[in-house]
């Protein structure tokens, strides 16, 4: 009452105009402190990044919120949609489960301690600015293919990394939707700050035929990553893929062949086609020069991912911060799977798509397809410059099959 009533007295002596004047003083001083509080919170979430690598992990990984980067992983996760796989939590045993739920509750505890640290108008800006905080841009590099070589083990473990930001679905603009404009694919992609690489992989890219010069007119001096796999697992990869969707197909021995008779291998089935790599690789190799594209093994991808990764933060010009700290090997998945740093024992390994177990292929085949690829490895080995040794894995590949 006395607040107003002093209020009119003073409206009443002062000139309206000064009144006017002083309000929006007070206005642009406030849009001034609360742009501020934005800005400051703008460049927090990227140092976060890089002190606190393990609580913002555990955020993403339980999906608890309070962070931007925890919110926008969610939302790359959903947009993510159908076919996309995730690195997720395996199996624990129920004596891990209780320790890992222990340490879950330890790590909440430190979480709600390290948040109520922040004042509630501090992280109300930090949950309003950052929401969109940087810049949506189109792709600085991308992971072209192939089709089963490991494309999702790589980008997931190239996420762990905090200056990437990728998003989580395959976009599939250079091949399905390309008509949707570079204002759509750009919309797609996660916003980033200054030093930050915009990534997405779409494996297909590597064997469509437009995709090097849609992707040179966007941008000629882009960054290429291809994974590649011995073309003959690839192709039974691929073949199980298919076969877990629909059961009913013919067998890998009858799509394999024209002929087998006279030992005609089809080429036209895609699921040996892709694996021509030299051949889709001469493509590419009109449009861009080799230093911008770099080749990962897929086999080694498996067996040594930290060494694998070193070479590809090199080639992005990133600082090598993903290393064997963030790997684990899981025997039940039989894969290496993405460790929580620090304090965190539970391993995240891709979905059950992710290392499927492969039908027994005749060894005939087997031993055939092999004979058939050799020409065109060796042709690829030498555009790239790089032996995968794929020719050492024959007797393994074919004793496997046997087994
Ligand atoms: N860490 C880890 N965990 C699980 N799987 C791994 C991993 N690293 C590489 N791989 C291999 O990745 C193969 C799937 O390749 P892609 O992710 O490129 O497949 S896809 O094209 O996106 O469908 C997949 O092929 P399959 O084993 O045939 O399922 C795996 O062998």
């Amino acid at each position: 009452m006395a607040f107003w009533s002093s209020t009119s007295v003073f409206t009443s002596k002062v000139p309206r105009k000064i009144l006017f004047m002083f309000t929006l003083s007070l206005s642009v001083t406030y849009l001034f402190y609360s742009l501020m509080s934005c800005y400051n919170s703008l460049q927090f979430p990227l140092q976060e990044n890089y002190a606190y690598q393990g609580r913002l992990g555990f955020a993403e990984f339980t999906g608890a919120g309070g962070t931007t980067t925890a919110a926008s992983a969610a939302r790359e996760r959903g947009e993510a949609g159908r076919g996309t796989v995730e690195w997720t939590r395996t199996q624990a045993s129920p004596t891990r489960a209780a320790a890992a739920a222990a340490a879950a509750a330890d790590r909440t505890t430190a979480l709600e301690r390290e948040r109520q640290e922040f004042s509630t108008t501090d992280s109300d800006l930090r949950a309003n600015c950052t929401s969109d905080y940087g810049e949506k841009k189109l792709p600085q590099a991308i992971i072209i293919g192939v089709k089963k070589g490991g494309t999702r083990a790589l980008l997931e473990a190239l996420r762990v990394h905090p200056d990437v930001r990728a998003v989580g679905n395959e976009p599939h603009f250079f091949d399905r939707n390309y008509e949707k404009g570079l204002d759509w694919y750009r919309d797609l992609m996660p916003s980033t700050l200054e030093g930050q690489i915009t990534m997405e992989k779409t494996p297909s890219y590597f064997v469509t035929n437009h995709a090097p010069k849609r992707i040179h007119s966007m941008a000629r001096d882009i960054k290429l990553i291809i994974v590649v796999r011995n073309p003959v697992t690839r192709a039974i990869s691929d073949y199980t893929q298919t076969l877990s969707k629909k059961p009913e197909i013919p067998t890998f021995e009858v799509l394999a062949f024209k002929n087998r008779t006279l030992g005609l291998i089809d080429a036209s089935w895609s699921a040996l086609r892709i694996g021509i790599y030299a051949l889709h690789l001469e493509s590419w190799m009109q449009y861009f020069p080799l230093s911008q594209m770099h080749f990962v093994s897929g086999e080694r991808l498996i067996v040594d991912p930290a060494g694998e990764m070193a070479k590809v933060q090199d080639f992005l010009g990133l600082k090598r911060i993903v290393t064997d700290k963030h790997f684990y090997f899981n025997k039940t998945k039989g894969f290496p799977c993405l460790k929580k740093p620090e304090d965190s024992s539970t391993p995240r390994c891709l979905g059950k798509s992710k290392g499927r177990t492969h039908p027994t292929i005749d060894s005939d085949v087997i031993r055939r397809l092999h004979k058939f690829y050799k020409p065109f490895n060796m042709m690829f080995y030498q555009m790239t410059g790089q032996n995968f040794e794929w020719e050492l894995e024959d007797d393994s590949e074919s004793r496997s099959s046997q087994d």
